[in-house]
């Protein structure tokens, strides 16, 4: 195991920047990734959260922290890491952790969650991190295997609405339920006070990605805060 359970707990209370760029943008280059992934590390993230399996190999070799990886493939329902074939993928190219999609809808593969988790602790080294978007998907997702559940889906699966800011109420909910894995806290968290926010609700890490890494969407609120 690349890194074991025991090693997670580096990331207690810590900041884990996630460093995307969407296809089409001036930065979707996976040198480019590992760049910002190294500053991120140099300002205090305890690991970092890269899209595309170039964007893990890249970064790997830039970094010293934990690399959570993911692919996604497509915009719509299942599709952060959907299958465990693109799970599998993301952890060859060297991922300490791979999120996939948590949530209980049905997967493009046919596989369930629990099975996927399997697939992955049988045949890599990574843990597994699922993506969830409802109290409902964390329960599902602790009993299928996932060592980290993270808010990162609330909003996007249809079930929570997406709050502008982090889903506090959701991550309370599943804090007080206790279920033993490490809560990451991930999705719409712009400021420094919402992470604090987010870790007193109860996560175990946050997770930003926009707000540090996504420059046209920074540049876009302090553009419109001047229109
Ligand atoms: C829903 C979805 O596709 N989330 C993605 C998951 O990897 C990313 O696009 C987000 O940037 C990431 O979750 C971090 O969230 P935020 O950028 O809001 O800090």
């Amino acid at each position: 195991m690349l890194l074991s359970p025991d090693a997670l707990e580096t990331l207690r209370g810590r900041l884990v920047v996630s460093c995307q760029a969407y296809p089409g943008e001036p930065m979707r280059d996976p040198r480019t990734t590992a760049q910002v992934a190294a500053s991120a590390v140099i300002g205090g993230a305890a690991a970092v959260r890269v899209q595309g399996l170039a964007d893990v190999q890249h970064t790997r070799a830039a970094v010293e922290v934990p690399v959570i990886g993911l692919w996604k493939d497509g915009h719509s329902g299942v599709f952060i890491t959907p299958t465990l074939r693109h799970a599998l993928a993301v952890a060859n190219a060297g991922s300490h952790v791979v999120a996939i999609d948590g949530t209980r809808r049905e997967r493009p593969d046919g596989l369930s969650l629990a099975q996927t988790v399997a697939g992955i602790h049988a045949d890599s080294h990574a843990l597994a991190m699922a993506d969830c978007g409802s109290f409902q998907d964390a329960a599902a997702a602790v009993e299928a295997g996932a060592d980290l559940i993270g808010t990162t889906l609330s909003g996007y699966s249809g079930e929570r609405p997406k709050t502008p800011g982090p889903d506090l109420e959701l991550l309370a909910e599943i804090a007080a339920a206790g279920f033993g894995v490490p809560l990451i806290a991930e999705g719409r968290i712009h400021t420094p006070a919402q992470a604090r926010q987010a870790l007193d609700a109860g996560a175990f890490a946050v997770v930003v990605g926009t707000a540090i890494t996504h420059p046209a969407t920074i540049t876009g609120w302090f553009s419109d805060a001047l229109k």
